[in-house]
Protein backbone atom coordinates (compact mmCIF):
# COMPACT_ATOMS: atom_id res chain seq x y z
CA UNK A 1 0.00 0.00 0.00
CA UNK A 2 2.80 2.38 0.86
CA UNK A 3 4.56 1.56 -2.03
CA UNK A 4 1.34 2.77 -4.39
CA UNK A 5 1.23 5.69 -2.32
CA UNK A 6 4.27 6.87 -3.35
CA UNK A 7 3.92 5.91 -7.26
CA UNK A 8 0.91 8.27 -7.37
CA UNK A 9 1.90 11.93 -7.54
CA UNK A 10 -0.71 13.14 -8.90
CA UNK A 11 -2.38 15.78 -6.59
CA UNK A 12 -6.54 17.30 -6.59
CA UNK A 13 -6.97 21.09 -7.33
CA UNK A 14 -7.50 22.91 -5.73
CA UNK A 15 -6.89 21.98 -2.69
CA UNK A 16 -5.21 24.14 0.24
CA UNK A 17 -1.64 22.73 -0.59
CA UNK A 18 -2.51 23.15 -4.35
CA UNK A 19 -2.70 27.01 -4.32
CA UNK A 20 -2.76 27.60 -7.96
CA UNK A 21 -4.83 30.38 -9.39
CA UNK A 22 -4.49 29.35 -12.97
CA UNK A 23 -6.22 26.15 -14.41
CA UNK A 24 -5.12 25.01 -17.54
CA UNK A 25 -8.10 22.23 -19.02
CA UNK A 26 -6.85 19.75 -21.45
CA UNK A 27 -9.05 16.85 -22.81
CA UNK A 28 -7.61 13.46 -25.03
CA UNK A 29 -9.46 12.51 -27.71
CA UNK A 30 -8.65 9.63 -29.86
CA UNK A 31 -9.83 5.80 -31.36
CA UNK A 32 -10.12 2.93 -28.93
CA UNK A 33 -7.10 1.73 -27.37
CA UNK A 34 -4.65 4.33 -28.81
CA UNK A 35 -3.43 4.78 -25.32
CA UNK A 36 -5.05 7.67 -23.82
CA UNK A 37 -5.62 6.23 -20.86
CA UNK A 38 -1.65 5.30 -21.14
CA UNK A 39 -0.32 8.75 -22.15
CA UNK A 40 -2.23 10.22 -19.06
CA UNK A 41 -1.31 8.28 -16.58
CA UNK A 42 2.79 8.45 -18.10
CA UNK A 43 2.32 12.14 -17.74
CA UNK A 44 0.87 12.78 -14.42
CA UNK A 45 3.03 9.65 -12.66
CA UNK A 46 6.05 9.47 -15.05
CA UNK A 47 4.66 5.53 -14.71
CA UNK A 48 3.71 3.51 -17.67
CA UNK A 49 0.65 1.39 -16.41
CA UNK A 50 -0.18 -1.68 -19.16
CA UNK A 51 -3.28 -2.94 -18.39
CA UNK A 52 -6.55 -0.30 -18.31
CA UNK A 53 -9.80 -1.25 -17.91
CA UNK A 54 -11.81 0.40 -21.41
CA UNK A 55 -12.41 3.99 -19.77
CA UNK A 56 -15.39 5.75 -19.16
CA UNK A 57 -14.09 9.21 -19.54
CA UNK A 58 -12.05 10.45 -15.88
CA UNK A 59 -10.93 13.98 -14.84
CA UNK A 60 -7.18 13.71 -13.42
CA UNK A 61 -5.30 16.60 -12.05
CA UNK A 62 -1.73 17.55 -10.52
CA UNK A 63 0.32 20.56 -10.41
CA UNK A 64 2.81 21.51 -12.42
CA UNK A 65 5.93 24.28 -13.04
CA UNK A 66 4.94 26.04 -15.95
CA UNK A 67 8.02 28.84 -16.59
CA UNK A 68 8.36 28.88 -13.19
CA UNK A 69 4.96 29.53 -12.51
CA UNK A 70 2.93 26.84 -10.57
CA UNK A 71 -0.26 25.86 -12.34
CA UNK A 72 -2.91 22.92 -11.77
CA UNK A 73 -3.23 20.94 -15.08
CA UNK A 74 -6.77 18.78 -15.23
CA UNK A 75 -6.71 16.27 -18.12
CA UNK A 76 -9.97 14.86 -19.00
CA UNK A 77 -9.44 11.43 -20.47
CA UNK A 78 -12.33 10.53 -22.75
CA UNK A 79 -13.92 7.04 -24.22
CA UNK A 80 -13.09 5.93 -27.41
CA UNK A 81 -14.27 7.58 -30.27
CA UNK A 82 -15.31 5.02 -33.16
CA UNK A 83 -16.62 5.00 -36.87
CA UNK A 84 -19.34 2.76 -37.77
CA UNK A 85 -19.58 0.08 -41.01
CA UNK A 86 -20.89 2.99 -42.75
CA UNK A 87 -18.24 5.65 -42.01
CA UNK A 88 -20.20 7.72 -39.52
CA UNK A 89 -18.10 9.24 -36.99
CA UNK A 90 -19.40 8.67 -33.45
CA UNK A 91 -18.68 11.17 -31.54
CA UNK A 92 -20.18 11.18 -27.82
CA UNK A 93 -22.14 13.76 -25.81
CA UNK A 94 -19.12 13.22 -23.23
CA UNK A 95 -16.73 14.10 -25.97
CA UNK A 96 -18.48 16.82 -27.01
CA UNK A 97 -18.87 18.34 -23.43
CA UNK A 98 -15.28 17.60 -22.70
CA UNK A 99 -13.91 19.77 -25.89
CA UNK A 100 -16.48 22.32 -24.85
CA UNK A 101 -15.16 22.05 -21.21
CA UNK A 102 -10.99 21.94 -22.49
CA UNK A 103 -8.79 25.00 -23.12
CA UNK A 104 -6.82 22.27 -25.09
CA UNK A 105 -7.39 19.57 -27.12
CA UNK A 106 -4.52 16.39 -27.63
CA UNK A 107 -5.66 14.02 -30.63
CA UNK A 108 -4.53 11.16 -30.57
CA UNK A 109 -3.64 7.60 -32.71
CA UNK A 110 -1.81 4.54 -32.69
CA UNK A 111 1.04 4.03 -35.37
CA UNK A 112 0.32 0.44 -35.21
CA UNK A 113 -3.68 0.94 -35.93
CA UNK A 114 -4.45 2.66 -39.21
CA UNK A 115 -8.12 2.99 -38.59
CA UNK A 116 -7.38 5.16 -35.76
CA UNK A 117 -4.99 7.48 -37.94
CA UNK A 118 -7.90 7.53 -40.47
CA UNK A 119 -10.39 9.03 -37.72
CA UNK A 120 -8.41 11.77 -36.81
CA UNK A 121 -9.29 14.06 -39.75
CA UNK A 122 -13.17 13.61 -38.87
CA UNK A 123 -12.03 14.03 -35.08
CA UNK A 124 -10.67 17.41 -35.74
CA UNK A 125 -13.81 19.06 -37.39
CA UNK A 126 -15.98 17.81 -34.86
CA UNK A 127 -13.50 19.72 -32.49
CA UNK A 128 -13.82 22.40 -34.15
CA UNK A 129 -17.43 23.05 -34.89
CA UNK A 130 -17.56 21.82 -31.09
CA UNK A 131 -15.50 25.17 -30.19
CA UNK A 132 -13.50 25.67 -26.95
CA UNK A 133 -13.92 26.56 -23.33
CA UNK A 134 -15.48 29.89 -24.44
CA UNK A 135 -18.81 30.11 -26.39
CA UNK A 136 -18.25 31.48 -30.06
CA UNK A 137 -14.48 31.71 -29.45
CA UNK A 138 -11.64 30.66 -31.18
CA UNK A 139 -11.50 26.32 -31.32
CA UNK A 140 -9.19 25.34 -28.47
CA UNK A 141 -5.29 24.65 -29.16
CA UNK A 142 -5.23 21.17 -30.63
CA UNK A 143 -2.00 19.25 -31.14
CA UNK A 144 -1.67 15.38 -32.59
CA UNK A 145 0.04 12.72 -30.79
CA UNK A 146 1.13 9.50 -32.85
CA UNK A 147 1.65 6.99 -30.05
CA UNK A 148 3.28 3.40 -29.07
CA UNK A 149 6.05 4.26 -31.76
CA UNK A 150 7.67 1.50 -30.16
CA UNK A 151 5.76 -1.23 -31.95
CA UNK A 152 8.02 -0.72 -35.35
CA UNK A 153 6.90 -4.20 -36.46
CA UNK A 154 3.67 -3.79 -36.12
CA UNK A 155 3.40 -0.18 -37.80
CA UNK A 156 0.55 0.70 -39.88
CA UNK A 157 0.85 4.59 -40.56
CA UNK A 158 4.14 5.38 -41.95
CA UNK A 159 6.33 7.89 -40.03
CA UNK A 160 6.44 11.11 -42.31
CA UNK A 161 2.15 10.74 -42.66
CA UNK A 162 1.76 12.44 -39.32
CA UNK A 163 3.56 15.39 -39.92
CA UNK A 164 1.98 15.77 -43.35
CA UNK A 165 -1.69 15.65 -41.61
CA UNK A 166 -0.83 17.78 -38.69
CA UNK A 167 0.69 20.31 -40.77
CA UNK A 168 -2.81 19.88 -43.32
CA UNK A 169 -5.00 20.50 -39.87
CA UNK A 170 -2.49 22.89 -38.34
CA UNK A 171 -1.73 20.87 -35.09
CA UNK A 172 1.52 20.54 -33.74
CA UNK A 173 2.62 16.88 -33.82
CA UNK A 174 4.54 14.52 -32.01
CA UNK A 175 5.36 10.42 -32.52
CA UNK A 176 6.40 9.15 -29.53
CA UNK A 177 5.60 5.75 -26.72
CA UNK A 178 3.98 5.88 -23.87
CA UNK A 179 5.52 2.92 -22.85
CA UNK A 180 9.12 3.55 -23.68
CA UNK A 181 9.64 7.13 -23.34
CA UNK A 182 8.71 9.33 -20.03
CA UNK A 183 10.30 12.55 -21.53
CA UNK A 184 9.08 13.12 -24.78
CA UNK A 185 5.06 12.81 -23.51
CA UNK A 186 6.37 14.90 -20.65
CA UNK A 187 7.76 17.53 -23.42
CA UNK A 188 4.19 16.88 -25.31
CA UNK A 189 2.46 18.02 -22.97
CA UNK A 190 4.44 20.11 -21.43
CA UNK A 191 4.81 22.80 -24.13
CA UNK A 192 1.42 22.54 -24.83
CA UNK A 193 0.75 23.73 -20.89
CA UNK A 194 3.58 26.45 -21.20
CA UNK A 195 1.22 27.68 -24.64
CA UNK A 196 -1.56 27.46 -23.15
CA UNK A 197 0.09 29.30 -19.50
CA UNK A 198 0.98 32.53 -21.91
CA UNK A 199 -2.38 32.63 -23.08
CA UNK A 200 -4.95 35.11 -20.75
CA UNK A 201 -7.45 32.70 -18.64
CA UNK A 202 -10.50 32.53 -20.28
CA UNK A 203 -13.63 34.01 -18.81
CA UNK A 204 -16.00 31.75 -17.01
CA UNK A 205 -18.68 30.47 -19.10
CA UNK A 206 -21.43 32.21 -17.27
CA UNK A 207 -19.46 35.42 -17.39
CA UNK A 208 -19.29 35.93 -21.53
CA UNK A 209 -22.62 34.24 -21.63
CA UNK A 210 -24.68 37.62 -23.08
CA UNK A 211 -27.46 36.11 -24.14
CA UNK A 212 -30.14 33.70 -22.93
CA UNK A 213 -29.34 31.08 -25.00
CA UNK A 214 -26.03 31.12 -24.66
CA UNK A 215 -26.86 30.86 -20.63
CA UNK A 216 -29.12 28.36 -21.36
CA UNK A 217 -25.80 26.38 -23.32
CA UNK A 218 -23.89 27.32 -20.36
CA UNK A 219 -25.37 25.62 -18.14
CA UNK A 220 -26.35 22.23 -20.40
CA UNK A 221 -22.45 21.93 -20.39
CA UNK A 222 -22.02 19.74 -16.82
CA UNK A 223 -18.43 19.69 -15.72
CA UNK A 224 -16.88 16.53 -16.25
CA UNK A 225 -16.52 13.89 -14.03
CA UNK A 226 -14.72 15.02 -11.13
CA UNK A 227 -11.11 13.80 -10.43
CA UNK A 228 -11.29 10.22 -9.25
CA UNK A 229 -8.26 9.21 -7.39
CA UNK A 230 -9.89 6.20 -6.19
CA UNK A 231 -9.89 4.73 -9.56
CA UNK A 232 -6.40 5.60 -10.47
CA UNK A 233 -5.22 3.77 -7.10
CA UNK A 234 -7.45 1.47 -7.79
CA UNK A 235 -5.65 1.19 -11.44
CA UNK A 236 -2.19 1.10 -9.98
CA UNK A 237 -3.66 -2.13 -7.82
CA UNK A 238 -4.94 -4.02 -10.29
CA UNK A 239 -1.88 -3.49 -12.49
CA UNK A 240 0.76 -4.76 -8.98
CA UNK A 241 -1.23 -7.42 -8.13
CA UNK A 242 -1.46 -8.88 -11.67
CA UNK A 243 2.20 -8.39 -12.02
CA UNK A 244 2.77 -10.04 -8.47
CA UNK A 245 0.57 -12.98 -9.81
CA UNK A 246 2.64 -13.07 -12.71
CA UNK A 247 5.68 -12.83 -10.85
CA UNK A 248 4.66 -15.94 -8.40
CA UNK A 249 3.47 -18.02 -11.17
CA UNK A 250 6.78 -18.26 -12.93
N1 LIG B 1 3.48 -1.04 -27.05
C1 LIG B 1 2.78 -0.02 -26.53
N2 LIG B 1 1.59 -0.24 -25.97
C2 LIG B 1 0.93 0.82 -25.46
C3 LIG B 1 1.42 2.13 -25.52
N3 LIG B 1 0.52 2.97 -24.93
C4 LIG B 1 -0.50 2.19 -24.55
N4 LIG B 1 -0.28 0.90 -24.86
C5 LIG B 1 -1.14 -0.26 -24.63
O1 LIG B 1 -2.31 -0.09 -25.42
C6 LIG B 1 -3.43 -0.63 -24.73
C7 LIG B 1 -4.52 0.43 -24.63
O2 LIG B 1 -4.06 1.48 -23.81
P1 LIG B 1 -5.07 2.48 -23.09
O3 LIG B 1 -4.26 3.54 -22.45
O4 LIG B 1 -6.04 1.75 -22.26
O5 LIG B 1 -5.82 3.05 -24.38
P2 LIG B 1 -7.11 3.98 -24.43
O6 LIG B 1 -6.97 4.80 -25.66
O7 LIG B 1 -7.28 4.73 -23.16
O8 LIG B 1 -8.25 2.88 -24.61
P3 LIG B 1 -9.88 3.02 -24.41
O9 LIG B 1 -10.11 3.32 -22.98
O10 LIG B 1 -10.37 1.66 -24.80
O11 LIG B 1 -10.35 4.05 -25.35
C8 LIG B 1 -2.94 -1.10 -23.36
O12 LIG B 1 -2.71 -2.50 -23.45
C9 LIG B 1 -1.62 -0.36 -23.20
O13 LIG B 1 -0.70 -1.10 -22.45
C10 LIG B 1 2.70 2.35 -26.13
O14 LIG B 1 3.24 3.45 -26.24
N5 LIG B 1 3.33 1.23 -26.63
Amino acid sequence: MRLIQNMITIAECPTPECPSNRVIKIAVIGGSGVGKTALVVRFLTKRFIGDYERNAGNLYSREVQVDGEQVAVQVQDTPGVEMTNNAVLLFPDHVTRSVQWADAVVLVYSVADRASFDLISGLHQQVVQSGGAQPHGPPPPIILLANKSDLVHLRQVDPEQGPLLAAALGCSFYELSASEDYSQVHGAFHRLCGELAKRPAPAPALAVATSNSEKRRSALIPRPKSPNMQDLKRRFKQALSAKVRTATSV
